[in-house]
């Protein structure tokens, strides 16, 4: 099995923190992911300047109508992305469209894979149920991630939990990246469906994404060796 990759997640409105960690994790983690947060505060042309070289994964979670979710992804082909997002549950229409977006305005050999967001990592069941959905994450995992892949995307952003259904429902060609990570003894902060690194790489994650054991961490260069360390022992 492929080894699994660390995509560390810089969440933060400040430019100079976003650099500083974007600097010592060089050579520490495999790819740096930036969302909603430093984007709304900070713009595109701030994450090309901390992109720089790295492989970049631009979290923006697409979910709008199809026509404007392909417009959307147009638009940010300039940043080069190795990775982005949108939501499984646009549905067919909109992933057909954000497929067709990404083949026609990127160039083919910088072709940024598409990962559906299936369910968040901060839900469970009871919040499943808030939204009239009566499944099992687990079961709207696999509904949304047969879905997805159906209709074209490269990808799918699932819990650890779910790596195993979606394996037996998919095989091992989408590639499955995985948030709601926390090593051994620290905070579940808002993640409600969490595996340890260790757990997550003999799952099968193709890349794990950490944010605040990182980032919050009084050395994160330190922090991130010991997930790649784990990772690597798994
Ligand atoms: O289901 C999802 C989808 C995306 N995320 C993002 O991953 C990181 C996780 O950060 P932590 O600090 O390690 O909790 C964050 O940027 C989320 O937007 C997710 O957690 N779950």
């Amino acid at each position: 099995m492929a080894a699994t990759r660390l995509i560390v997640a810089l969440d933060t409105q400040d430019m100079t923190q976003a650099r500083q960690w974007a600097t010592q994790l060089d050579g520490h983690v495999d790819a740096i992911k930036l969302g909603m947060e430093f984007t709304y505060a900070q713009g595109l042309d701030a994450i090309r300047q901390i992109a720089d070289g790295r492989t970049l994964f631009l979290d923006l979670k697409l979910h709008d109508i199809p026509n404007t979710v392909a417009k959307g992804l147009t638009s940010l082909a300039p940043l080069q992305p190795a990775m982005l997002t949108i939501h499984a549950s646009g549905g067919r229409e909109m992933i057909r469209a954000a497929r067709e977006a990404v083949d026609a305005a990127y160039p083919a050999d910088r072709r940024p894979l598409i990962l559906a967001v299936t369910v968040l990592t901060s839900m469970d069941a009871a919040a499943l149920h808030d939204i009239g959905i009566d499944r099992t994450p687990q079961e709207q995992v696999v509904r949304l991630g047969q879905l997805a892949i159906e209709a074209g995307a490269d990808g799918l952003v699932c819990s650890a939990q779910e790596i195993a259904p979606l394996r037996n429902a998919l095989g091992r060609r989408p590639v499955l990246v995985v948030p709601g990570i926390r090593p051994a003894g620290s905070a579940s902060d808002d993640q409600k469906r969490i595996m340890t690194p260790a757990q997550a790489a003999r799952a099968g994650a193709d890349w794990i994404v950490v944010g605040r054991p990182i980032t919050r961490s009084p050395d994160p260069t330190a922090a991130a060796s010991a997930i790649q360390a784990e990772l690597a022992d798994a």
